[in-house]
């Protein structure tokens, strides 16, 4: 199963979760958020990486040109698009994408596109909250194009065996005590627990 971890802030923790095995990596451009980092920055950590892993940049309720120039700047290669009002238009945007859909019910997750989607729970602050999404709304649902995300750990992992899901996408569950900054072992942990998920 692929694993992406989101909120990288440094070099260290992105080239320990790629040790880890952790197939993309999550860059937040939300200036709210403690896990917030600078376009440059992110750049920088970018180009040290090596090949095979997809840098991701998270963008909350922002333009199209502001996604494009960041993605550009930051060399991101997937956008992460959190787009509440539903305003944007896509043809606009140069790079790849994934929507993120935001779950308050199973009915969030019905009738959808035929596209890949990273469904995550609904939180008023958007993200990296630890707040999980009931699993029984996935029952009878093909959800071999979700990217489950929300309140994930090595240690609840195990709940989502059988249901298919694509990937899976972790941030604070394996972060260190300070918001931000992620924790090694938790990482390692993780994506091993991971791989033995169907
Ligand atoms: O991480 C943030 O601070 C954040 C801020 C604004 C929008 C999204 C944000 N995070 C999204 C994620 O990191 C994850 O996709 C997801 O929410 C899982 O987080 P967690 O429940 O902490 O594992």
């Amino acid at each position: 199963m692929r694993v992406k971890i989101c909120g990288i802030t440094n070099l260290q923790d992105a080239l320990e979760a790629i040790n880890a095995g952790a197939s993309a990596l999550g860059f937040v451009f939300y200036k709210k958020s403690p896990r917030y980092i600078e376009p440059l920055k992110a750049k920088e950590i970018a180009e040290k990486l090596p090949p095979f892993v997809q840098t991701v940049g998270l963008f909350v309720n922002e333009t199209e040109e502001f996604i494009n120039e960041v993605c550009n700047d930051a060399k991101m290669q997937l956008a992460q698009i959190i787009d509440d009002f539903d305003v944007l238009n896509y043809e606009k945007i140069s790079s790849k994408y994934i929507k993120v859909i935001r779950a308050k019910d199973k009915k969030d997750l019905l009738n959808l596109n035929k596209e890949y989607y990273l469904v995550d729970a609904f939180v008023d602050s958007f993200g990296g909250e630890g707040k999980r999404i009931a699993l029984d709304w996935f029952e009878s649902i093909d959800c071999s194009k979700f990217i489950l995300a929300g309140g994930l750990t090595t240690e609840n992992l195990k709940e989502i065996n059988g249901f298919g899901f694509y990937g899976v996408d972790v941030s604070s569950g394996v972060e260190s005590e300070v918001k931000g900054i992620k924790d090694r072992q938790k990482m390692i942990d993780f994506v091993k627990e991971a791989n033995e998920i169907k």
